[in-house]
């Protein structure tokens, strides 16, 4: 008999009288365990060993087990507050004298009279004298668990897993044993096959792979989990962004990260004193500290804009302006810094109507991190550059384009930009909370931007949160879920894009 050369080795370090556990004879063969459990599972096929299986169960406590295990559980406390207070007492005094709050308080009143602790009704509670707290199984259970014993009362393991005071985990322990034909055939004499069980570097450069024999791969046997490499989920919605929009006519705009001032606020009409420029929390650079080529026309043109407004019924600010501070470079606060650029003629050219330009690229501002905030975050930027632009355009291609990521009810609410008239912040519903989320900012650039730039038809333009999005999609509370050291190895490795 020919058998694959780690077959041979499990075949022959197998026993007859004992069942070896898979671990063990990954050790004597010197082979990986799934290995050895793949040549195991294919010898039994072949009636030459036995495989049993065992699934053990382990059990440990959660987080709020091992608080539970400290502080006690709630109902508990409130029973002993209750008895403290003698009798018949008031339950909103009894809670407060337990110390509970927030949750616990539901914990403690819903597995209070379960457990035999005593009543409550009408607002009042009794304490059972009867009731012992130190016998409490799921206390105790919690307690030798912590200490590494097991429990034999799956009741109370249910009980408790349903609290969500402790886990289960399941390993399946494998064991082999050789079978009378497996003696049989080692008394007669097995020999290695000429089968291969892995493709090796080696195959492939000297072109061997050609001529050797594969053995048959078992695809049921168990194996190891492995998580290889994967792009992020938001990299790949972004990407599929990009081809939404790409299907939707617009072409990428691409630009610097650390930009001027200029290009960030100067050209969207943004007053130099005004507040968001000095309290934005503008990343602004060390070194270098400005740009040193700006087109110096533009600059006088914007310049113009801001001091005097353009044409017959605009007024400008009448407050300072300095060339300097244009030049100032910081981390881009938003894109709308590469739809200045875009626009003005600097980056492709003049532009001639009709256009349409979108950039995903990130974007940093120096906010206050929660559950909805990072420093840094995806911007889906875009504009349309159109005779006879109306807010039904920007309403209808949001529709278009929220529509291809499952997302159908779409507000508006009008808001102020410096830059655009009228002006629509955008908010989509959370699937889970229900919460109405802000999900974008969006407008018609003003003829005070538009006009120093050289435009001279409509322009609309967005400035949309991909992790907003995501967030929408997916369903996830915490943006911090998805980015940066807390977040959720689970979700990252099992979430799809949305198509
Ligand atoms: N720049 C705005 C978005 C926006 C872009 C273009 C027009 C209107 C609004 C922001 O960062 O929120």
């Amino acid at each position: 008999m020919k058998l694959p050369e780690a077959q041979l080795a499990v075949l022959e370090a197998a026993s007859a009288n004992d069942a070896q556990p898979i671990d063990r004879l990954a050790e004597e063969t010197d082979l990986d365990p799934p290995t050895v459990a793949g040549a195991a599972f294919a010898l039994e096929e072949e009636g030459l060993v036995g495989v049993t299986e065992r699934v053990e169960t382990s059990v440990t406590l959660t987080d709020e087990g091992h608080e539970y295990l400290d502080t006690g559980l709630p109902e508990i406390a409130l029973f002993e507050a209750a008895r403290e207070a003698d009798g018949e007492t008031d339950l909103g005094s009894v809670i407060e004298a337990a110390d509970l709050a927030g949750p616990q308080v539901d914990i403690a009143l819903s597995n209070y009279a379960r457990k035999g602790y005593g009543t409550i009704e009408s607002g009042t509670v009794t304490a059972d004298a009867d009731a012992d707290p130190d016998a409490d199984p799921e206390r105790r259970a919690l307690a030798a668990l912590a200490g590494g014993e097991s429990i034999a009362d799956e009741s109370v393991l249910d009980r408790l897993a349903s609290r969500n005071l402790v886990e289960r985990h399941e390993t399946t322990h494998r064991e082999v044993r050789l079978t009378d034909d497996g003696i049989t055939a080692l008394m007669e004499g097995v020999e290695t096959a000429d089968t291969v069980g892995q493709v090796t570097p080696e195959l492939l450069t000297t072109g061997e792979w050609e001529d050797v024999e594969f053995a048959e791969y078992n695809v049921e046997a168990d194996a190891e989990e492995a998580h290889g490499g994967r792009t992020h989920v938001l990299r790949r919605t972004a990407e599929r962004v990009k081809d939404v929009l790409v299907g939707m006519g617009f072409e990428e705009m691409d630009g610097p990260h650390v930009d001027a001032d200029f290009w960030i606020n100067d050209c969207l009409f943004m007053p130099q004193d005004h507040p968001a420029r000095t309290h934005w929390g503008r990343f602004e650079m060390d070194q270098p500290t400005e740009i040193d080529d700006l087109p110096e026309d533009l600059v006088e043109r914007v310049r113009a804009a801001h001091r005097d407004g353009v044409g017959p019924d605009s007024d400008g600010y009448h407050s300072p302006w300095e060339a300097e501070f244009a030049r100032e470079l910081a981390l881009r606060g938003h894109t709308t810094s590469l739809s200045s650029r875009y626009l003005s003629g600097f980056e492709v050219g003049e532009l001639e109507p009709p256009q349409r330009f979108f950039s995903v690229e990130k974007v940093y501002r120096n906010d206050t991190l929660d559950a909805t905030h990072l420093l840094e975050f995806f911007q889906i930027e875009g504009l349309v550059m159109a005779e006879n632009l109306s807010v039904r355009d920007l309403m209808g291609t949001f529709t278009e384009f929220y529509e291809q990521f499952g997302i159908t009810d779409l507000e508006f609410k009008p808001t102020y930009n410096p830059y655009t008239e009228p002006s629509f912040e955008l908010f989509g519903e959370h699937p889970v909370t229900g919460e109405i989320v802000e999900i974008g900012n969006s407008g018609l650039f003003r003829p005070e931007m538009l006009e120093p730039l050289g435009v001279d038809c409509d322009v609309m333009a967005w400035g949309l949160a991909l992790e907003r999005l995501l967030m929408l999609t997916h369903g996830f509370e915490d943006i911090r879920d998805v980015h940066g050291t807390l977040v959720d190895l689970d979700f990252l490795r099992n979430a799809e894009v949305v198509y």
